[in-house]
């Protein structure tokens, strides 16, 4: 919680304003921002400075690793967040590759379920992950990326958590998560949620303890209309100590992700916060 307050000090602080062509608004921006998360202490990464929707950002990554690809799915799984890139951004209502209503295009795991191959075909990367690792084998390329230039015209947003490396020490499970951008009063709070979740679930499904999760942004932003509540209020407030997140010991495997596993396999234990703050979110 403190490194999150921190980036936020700082960018109130020492931001450059730069224009944002695609939301039309100025971001407050720094460039560079390393976050750790001990997943093995169970120090889970909640914001207690405003009530924190974690189980919509849950709902999030368990999307990402079905390969969802539809704010419908999105939403059966309990979070409405899609909603908006999917059916509100215009540049992706005039794109002749939106396939209709709530659909997203080739994003995230849609991407890395089925990653296309130069040479013809698709490659699984999460499922050759997760054999890897349940094997004891860390090629040092345990990749999950989500990036591919040659797909942006094809989805409605670019990856923003585009890459996650998994790294094994002995029975220790270790993550590297890239970001390329990041609203820091919205989607960090989400995404901080899904590096440690991320960490939490592979370590459990593969067999191992979780080491750290270690989070790298490039660019981090406060965009005009948030700076305000951020500066204001939320920067005002003490933080509570950090929750417990519990997760069903019962998900032991890739296909129990995909198949059977809720929002209500997953709790949080002692979260204490202060009220609700309502950001605005740039389309
Ligand atoms: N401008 C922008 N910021 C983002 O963080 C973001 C995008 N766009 N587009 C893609 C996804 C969608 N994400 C979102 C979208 C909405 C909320 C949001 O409205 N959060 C509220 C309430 C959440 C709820 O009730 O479930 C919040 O207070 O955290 C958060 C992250 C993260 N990403
Ligand atoms: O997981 C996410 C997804 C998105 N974001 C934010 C970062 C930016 O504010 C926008 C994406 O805009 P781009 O123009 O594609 O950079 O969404 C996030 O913080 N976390």
């Amino acid at each position: 919680m403190k490194q999150y307050l921190d980036l936020c000090k700082r960018i109130v602080d020492e931001g450059q304003w730069v224009n944002n062509a695609r939301t039309n608004k100025k971001c407050l921006t720094v460039i560079n921002a390393d976050l750790t998360y001990d997943v093995g202490n169970n120090q889970f990464p909640l914001v207690t400075t405003r009530k924190s929707f974690w189980k919509s950002a849950i709902a999030e990554i368990l999307g990402y690793l079905r390969g969802y690809q539809n704010a419908a799915d999105f939403r059966a799984l309990g979070t409405k967040t899609w909603d908006a890139n999917a059916n509100d951004n215009q540049a992706w209502l005039n794109n002749p590759n939106r396939k209709g209503q709530d659909d997203m295009g080739l994003i995230y795991g849609a991407l890395g379920r089925a990653f296309p191959k130069p040479s013809g075909g698709h490659v699984d990367l999460l499922k050759q992950i997760v054999e890897d690792l349940s094997n004891g084998i860390d090629n040092r390329g345990e990749i999950l990326t989500f990036y591919h230039p040659g797909a942006f015209d094809l989805g409605c947003l670019r990856p923003c958590m585009y890459e996650h490396h998994f790294s094994l020490l002995g029975d220790t499970l270790y993550l590297n998560s890239t970001q390329r951008s990041c609203d820091v009063p919205l989607g960090l709070n989400f995404n901080m949620v899904q590096v440690y979740v991320l960490l939490a679930l592979m370590a459990q499904i593969t067999g191992h303890k979780p080491g750290k999760a270690y989070h790298k942004i490039v660019n981090a932003h406060i965009y005009e209309d948030q700076l305000a509540p951020m500066r204001d209020i939320q920067l005002t407030r003490e933080p509570f100590d950090s929750p417990k997140l519990i997760i069903n010991p019962e998900i032991k495997s890739l296909k129990d992700i995909e198949t059977w596993v809720t929002l209500d396999d997953f709790s949080v234990e002692d979260y204490q916060h202060h009220d609700a703050i309502q950001y605005p979110f740039a389309v």
